[in-house]
């Protein structure tokens, strides 16, 4: 089941009230829409209001045709039913429409909270989550919410009305024939009762295994270069039609339960019609009972088994919506990790001085990454960190736009803290090209565009140019509107980390982080982008991680580490003739030649 240990699936114990606090909560999203509700509610009350007067209209039309044999009467009695249908179908009209605008009104207001929510939440968020059960959870979830919305307001008004008002309208009628009814409806509320909480916690089972199905179909589409290559194909249709079966399994539950439940009230009710039938003949023939008052019953019996069907299946609807429902609020109520508090002042802008003082930094609490890292560097430095894979070179980098917060000691971009301004005012004065680049599906103009949205052709143009972009883009048919596909998969590597690249200079930001942003180029394509990116760091502060040692060289100052620790700090030359890690690693690499795979 997907994520059940972050989010704990709910016991049937405090179901009742669990459902109340859902519901509650659901309505309070309709809310702002409270007026065109309340006349859709209203337009649907009035609506049941006019389907009690139905069988009296019916009852008298029969007794003009069956007792008085008045033809003047039947004609008027004729008319009047008539426009009372007319009446009911406007106001079924009116209140069907209010309800479902509001229910649709109220899915589309859920969807932007919980995506804005979601992009709200940090990367440590993101890691311990699988992006399938999220995009679940925003589709299939909020669609269930839309239905406790509809269905709540409109059947529950209508129903208690139409239910109270047909046993009155029934105890005048016959008292003894409505004692029946009234043997009949407790059994089936206490049977929906029981049936709705069986049918909830089906449902949030459903919902789960609908997510995990959902991941891992999402899982394995977005790696299928990876499947593909291992030949797992077979694999993963396996691992999918597992998980649609058990989702098949849960799904086979809940429509016993509900259809056993229908079959049941069904029974029930019919068994009362005859038996209504039975004793209203006998009272018609004793004459106590009209013809028309015995149809006029009838009419109300169903009116009753319509409503008790009606309220049972609301309860069932609310169950299973409150099971969706649960799942969405859950991740609303997850604090957002990854937002300001209000009045934050935001980062004025920034020479691009970066220092680390005393920063430890773990991504597991007790398993520090990141060791009391000191370090200070004036803007306009090109910093290369160096040292083994897994050394905590990318995690540095990434606390410097504040994806991750260190558990102790402080960053500072000039002389301010970065925890005292806005994420948004820090991140939008630096750029970033990461070890992964992550291409959108649009145009190669969209994507170099990310970097500024404002920027003009010429400027997009020239990012191109210094990223030694252009030439490949100019030489495809849609140039610069070519669609680059799902995650850029129609360029090659390099192709898709130049225009990361340029995507990055567009930015024209004073810090620039470069986490192994030329590793995919050939030899010649390095050489020419590494020109323009040294032209561009010239000015700027830059933070750059590479496995190839002309990058490192060059740099201002190199920081070595080793096991999230410090251990080396100087230029290429001094640290080249010092005995230390940044040796052995150099050594290393010009014994085997420049493309050695071992940092620097
Ligand atoms: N999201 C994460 N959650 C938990 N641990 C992580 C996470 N990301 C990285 N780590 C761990 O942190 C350590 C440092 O990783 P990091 O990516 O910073 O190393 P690196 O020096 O950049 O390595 P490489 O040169 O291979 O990219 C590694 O032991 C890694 O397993």
């Amino acid at each position: 089941m997907a994520d059940d240990s972050s989010f704990p699936s709910s016991s049937s114990s405090a179901l009742p009230t669990r459902l109340w606090t859902t519901v509650r909560r659901i309505l309070r999203l309709a809310w702002p829409y409270r007026w065109r509700l309340g006349g859709a509610v209203l337009a649907t009350a009035l609506g049941a209001m006019v389907a009690l007067v139905v069988p009296l209209g019916l009852r008298e039309l029969l007794n003009a045709v069956f007792e008085t044999a008045n033809r003047a009467l039947l004609d008027r009695l004729t008319l009047g039913l008539l426009v009372l249908f007319v009446l009911q179908a406007l106001f079924s009209f009116l209140g069907r429409y209010g309800l479902e605008w509001t229910g649709e009104r109220v899915v589309t207001d859920l969807r932007k909270r919980l995506y804005a929510h979601l992009h709200g939440q940090s990367l440590r968020f993101f890691a311990n989550r699988r992006t399938g059960d999220l995009t679940s959870r925003l589709t299939n979830d909020v669609s269930s919410v839309r239905d406790a919305v509809t269905q709540a307001l409109a059947e529950s008004f209508t129903q208690v009305l139409s239910l109270v008002g047909s046993v009155a309208l029934m105890i005048v009628l016959n008292w003894r024939l409505s004692l029946i009814i009234f043997v009949v409806v407790p059994v089936v509320t206490a049977a929906a009762i029981g049936f709705g909480r069986w049918i909830r916690r089906l449902a949030r089972t459903l919902q789960d295994e609908l997510a995990d199905t959902t991941a891992i179909a999402e899982e394995s589409i977005a790696g299928i270069r990876t499947v593909k290559g291992f030949a797992r194909s077979a694999y993963e249709t396996s691992r999918y039609h597992e998980a649609v079966e058990r989702l098949f399994d849960t799904a086979h539950r809940k429509v016993w339960a509900s259809a056993l439940f229908s079959a049941l009230v069904g029974f029930l009710f019919f068994g009362a019609l005859v038996a209504i039938f039975w004793y209203g003949g006998l009272e018609v023939l004793a004459g106590r009972l009209t013809t028309g008052d015995l149809v006029a019953f009838i009419f109300y019996a169903f009116n009753i088994a319509r409503s008790v069907g009606g309220l049972s299946r609301l309860y069932s609807t609310l169950n299973s919506a409150a099971g969706a429902s649960e799942r969405i609020f859950q991740l609303l109520d997850e604090p957002a990790t990854d937002t300001d508090p209000s009045g934050m002042p935001a980062l004025p802008p920034i020479n691009g001085a970066v220092a680390f003082d005393h920063v430890t930094f773990a991504y597991d609490p007790g398993t520090p990454v990141l060791h009391d890292l000191s370090f200070a560097v004036p803007a306009g430095q090109t910093v290369a960190l160096v040292g083994p894979s897994g050394a905590g070179k990318t995690t540095l980098m990434s606390l410097i736009p504040r994806f991750y917060d260190p558990q102790s000691g402080s960053i500072r971009v000039d002389a301010t803290d970065i925890r005292s301004v806005t994420r948004q005012s820090l991140r939008e004065q630096l750029a970033v090209v990461s070890q992964d680049v992550h291409l959108f599906n649009d145009t190669i103009r969209a994507n170099i565009c990310y970097g500024n949205l404002d920027a003009s052709d010429a400027a997009i143009e020239d990012a191109a140019r210094a990223a030694n972009a252009h030439g490949f883009i100019a030489a495809l048919d849609d140039g610069y509107e070519a669609a680059v596909g799902e995650r850029g998969v129609k360029l090659s590597g390099g192709q898709r980390q130049r225009i990361a690249i340029a995507r990055a200079l567009l930015r024209d930001a004073r810090i620039l982080l470069l986490d192994e942003a030329t590793s995919a180029l050939d030899a010649e394509s390095e050489a020419e982008v590494q020109d323009a990116l040294t032209r561009l760091m010239e000015s700027r502060t830059t933070f750059v991680i590479a496995h190839r040692l002309a990058t490192v060289q060059d740099a201002d100052r190199i920081l070595v580490l080793d096991d999230g620790r410090l251990v080396q700090d100087g230029t290429h030359d001094e640290l080249r003739t010092q005995p230390g890690l940044y040796q052995r690693l150099a050594d290393l690499q010009f014994r085997e030649g420049s493309d050695a795979s071992a940092s620097p």
